[in-house]
């Protein structure tokens, strides 16, 4: 059985995380690039961990320029099964307010300037991410976060624009009216598809701030009202984060949603028909697979 070992990657104003024993901040190289920041890990009451700040510490990368592919890579190559995302988001939803976290459980990805899989020419996978998040690490979040003291929404659509600028109110209205979504953000896609291609459980902890645009007694997003709430949302997402390990069992019994054997039947390309260069580059995150005698 493997040992469980939690990737964390924080989004805006959760650029460390408290309590890491023997903790040690280290760089890691992928064949995707460098990234977004030295990786800090160590355990937590028991505990492998390993945390990265998705814009870097002092927020260097734009939600366009995060390296997504580098950044699950890297995580998988230290050894990581488990990976919970931590972002802000806006609401469609009057129930879903301010100060509250939503278990994301489904996503719209109209990002559009990103590289969005580590396979291509010369190997060519197709995953399916139907259900892209892991329920069992997404109710371990929950719990954890409910214990923390955190209203907790179990289950939520996301929406993925491609930013920077927020919505236009056409935009916002259209997202929230026709289309049904709950939350809205800049970074959940595509680190989600990525995760399931690596075949890491992947739970996504959003965080409100703000009412987007469509709020007639809110007004427009304003940057300076959802730095204060992130504040706060992200000192309960470092509690959630101290208390996740009392939620999780350490040996990583199989998924029983099969988050890590998401490529077991995935990959298409012929084995004599596949590019070196290219099966090296997917040492840490297909290596499972492509070893296998065919
Ligand atoms: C601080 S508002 C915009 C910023 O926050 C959201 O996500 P993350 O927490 O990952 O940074 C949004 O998608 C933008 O990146
Ligand atoms: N309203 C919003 N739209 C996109 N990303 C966000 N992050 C926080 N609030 C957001």
């Amino acid at each position: 059985m493997t040992k469980r070992m939690i990737g964390v990657i924080g989004g805006s104003g959760v650029y460390d995380i408290d309590g890491l024993e023997g903790a040690e901040w280290r760089e890691v190289d992928t064949p995707f690039g460098a990234p977004s920041d030295a990786i800090l890990t160590g355990t937590l009451a028991g505990m492998p961990m390993a945390f990265l700040p998705r814009h870097g510490r002092g927020h260097v990368h734009s939600p366009s320029s995060v390296p997504y592919r580098a950044n699950i890579d890297a995580l998988k190559r230290l050894g990581v099964t488990d990976v919970v995302s931590a972002s802000a988001c806006g609401s469609f939803r009057e129930d879903m307010a301010p100060g509250d976290f939503v278990i994301l459980d489904q996503y719209v990805d109209r990002t559009f300037q990103r590289e969005k899989s580590f396979f291509g020419p010369g190997c060519v996978a197709h995953v399916s991410v139907a259900h892209p998040t892991c329920a069992r690490l997404g109710a371990a979040c929950a719990e954890a976060a409910e214990g923390a003291g955190s209203r907790v929404h179990r289950g939520g659509t996301y929406l993925a624009m491609e930013g920077p600028q927020f919505s236009t109110l056409a935009e916002s209205k259209l997202y929230r009216e026709v289309w049904n979504c709950d939350v809205i953000g800049m970074t959940g896609m595509p680190e989600a598809k990525l995760a399931r291609e690596a075949e890491l459980c992947y739970a996504s902890v959003a965080m409100i701030t703000d009412y987007d645009s469509w709020h007639p007694d809110h007004g427009e997003v304003d940057v300076t009202a959802i730095i204060a709430t992130l504040m706060g949302n992200a000192a309960r997402a470092k509690d959630m984060l101290r208390a996740l390990p009392g939620h999780l069992e350490g040996g990583a019994a199989p998924c029983p949603h099969g988050c890590e054997r998401a490529l077991e039947y995935a990959i298409l390309t012929a084995p004599e028909a596949r590019d070196a260069a290219m099966l090296e580059k997917l040492d840490a995150v297909a290596g499972r697979v492509l070893n296998k005698a065919d």
